[in-house]
């Protein structure tokens, strides 16, 4: 019986074009005036500090590492502490509301039914918890926070390792079996397998794909998952 529904954000309940042609370039835009005038707070030299481990850039070199900033955001790097970054960087573009968070119409709608039926819902999101709480807060749909139980992001392990899973069991304190882990991308799906999870492959465009996995075109679809059960 499934009690708890993990969910991925990018490609399952927002867009991909939302986070890629919105809130990374909002992000390349605004990063690296937000870093040099930040670089002395506590919250931003941590960053830095695992930024320059990270790459091997010299610590003292603020450009450099705007550079190595920018270039993973070109290539969509799930570095914990760009993730970091992107996130107290979005938190000025929601709060003026130049950004809103974009939200699928059957994730919005089968958020709040889940919800009330007396499921857990949490999130695992390479975006970092504070990006998770800002996207689910400010989207064009509402504030969907009050339907979260809780957020994990690459802090507990990257999302293609079992162990992530394994140790967001842990937290969770529930048997695999009783978890949902929703995603569109299979590796992530094979990972929450690997740890005793059941998993549902979120297919938004596209033909489904031939696969023993259980496959969704949307979250009604999930739902006939979760009535089977
Ligand atoms: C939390 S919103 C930003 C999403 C993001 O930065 C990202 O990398 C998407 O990763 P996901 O694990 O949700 O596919
Ligand atoms: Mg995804």
């Amino acid at each position: 019986m499934i009690r708890v529904i993990l969910t991925d954000i990018e490609g399952t309940t927002s867009s991909i074009s939302f986070v890629h042609d919105v809130l990374f370039p909002y992000a390349a835009q605004h990063l690296p005036a937000y870093v040099r005038a930040n670089a002395g707070e506590p919250g931003v030299a941590e960053q830095l500090d695992a930024v320059a481990e990270q790459s091997g850039v010299d610590r003292d070199d603020l450009d450099a590492l705007v550079a190595v900033l920018q270039q993973w955001i070109r290539e969509d790097r799930k570095s914990t502490p760009l993730k970091a970054l992107q996130g107290q960087v979005w938190e000025d573009g929601y709060r003026t509301g130049e950004l809103k968070g974009h939200i699928y119409p059957d994730a919005a709608d089968y958020l709040q039914r889940w919800h009330d039926r007396g499921l857990r819902l949490f999130v695992y999101s390479s975006g970092s918890v504070q990006a998770q709480k800002l996207l689910f807060g400010h989207t064009t749909e509402g504030d969907f926070t009050p339907f979260f139980s809780g957020y994990f992001d690459t802090r507990i392990g990257g999302k293609k390792e079992a162990d992530s899973y394994r140790a967001i069991l842990e937290e969770l304190g529930v048997e695999p079996a009783t978890v949902l882990f929703l995603s569109d991308v299979e590796d992530e799906l094979e990972a929450a397998e690997s740890a005793g999870m059941r998993t549902a492959w979120l297919v938004r465009d596209g033909d489904p794909p031939r696969t023993s996995r259980f496959v969704a075109r949307d979250f009604a679809e999930v739902d006939t998952l979760l009535r089977a059960r």
